[in-house]
């Protein structure tokens, strides 16, 4: 469960809130606050007031993958597979588990043609699933994706959507406006003007 009490951050404004595990669909126009409400649920800023925990947990004390609506503007390595081994590297883990890590995530995401690429020459598609492979490798307990569909074409989302199903991270929240992928999440969040729209 991903909790929320009494939060006030911008133009946010959530008094109280439970997410069931499972894909959890974020929708809102734009400016709705949509970025700035995933952000807070990674972990990346703090609200202003009140609290987030995932499973009873802070954020920041749990294994969270955050794909951003831009990723390449966070790549911090040259080439795609020292990209996504990224995570395990700053983590301390070995060679051989970042190797078989990075190799298992690129085969699930279809990307395994791209491992040598310099990320600078890869197509904003590719760089979003470079950016999602890189949020998965570490087997997150929340993925969070900003509209990551805007990026891709509806077969690839649509396949993104399946890998992510597939996966075994417990929560997702994935902002969209993609009404197909809106249809096959397990619950849609949607926010206007910075409040939770009851349905
Ligand atoms: N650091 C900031 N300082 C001031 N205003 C901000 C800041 N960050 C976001 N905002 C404002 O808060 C509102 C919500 O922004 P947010 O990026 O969360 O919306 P969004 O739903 O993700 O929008 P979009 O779909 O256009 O990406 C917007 O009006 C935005 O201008």
């Amino acid at each position: 469960m991903i909790s929320f009490e009494e939060i006030r951050s911008g133009i946010l404004e959530i008094p109280e809130l439970s997410l069931a595990p499972g894909i959890t669909a974020v929708v809102g126009d734009n400016g709705a606050g949509k970025t700035t409400f995933l952000r807070i649920c990674a972990g990346l800023s703090l609200p202003k007031t009140g609290t987030v925990s995932i499973d009873g947990k802070n954020p920041r004390e749990c294994e969270v993958g955050y794909v951003s609506e831009f990723p390449d503007r966070h790549m911090i390595f040259s080439v795609v597979r020292d990209e996504i081994a990224s995570p395990l590297r700053f983590a301390g883990k070995s060679s051989d588990e970042i190797f078989e890590s990075v190799l298992a995530v690129a085969e699930i995401l279809n990307i395994t043609h791209l491992l040598n690429r310099e990320c600078k020459t890869l197509s904003g598609g590719e760089k979003m699933l470079i950016g999602v492979a890189t949020a998965l490798v570490a087997k997150p307990v929340l993925l969070v994706m900003d509209e990551p569909d805007s990026h891709l074409d509806p077969q690839t989302s649509a396949e993104l959507f399946t890998i992510i199903r597939e996966s075994d991270c417990p929560h997702v929240l994935w902002s969209t406006h993609a009404k197909k992928i809106i249809q096959r999440a397990d619950q849609t969040l949607e926010l206007v003007q910075g409040r939770v729209s009851e349905p």
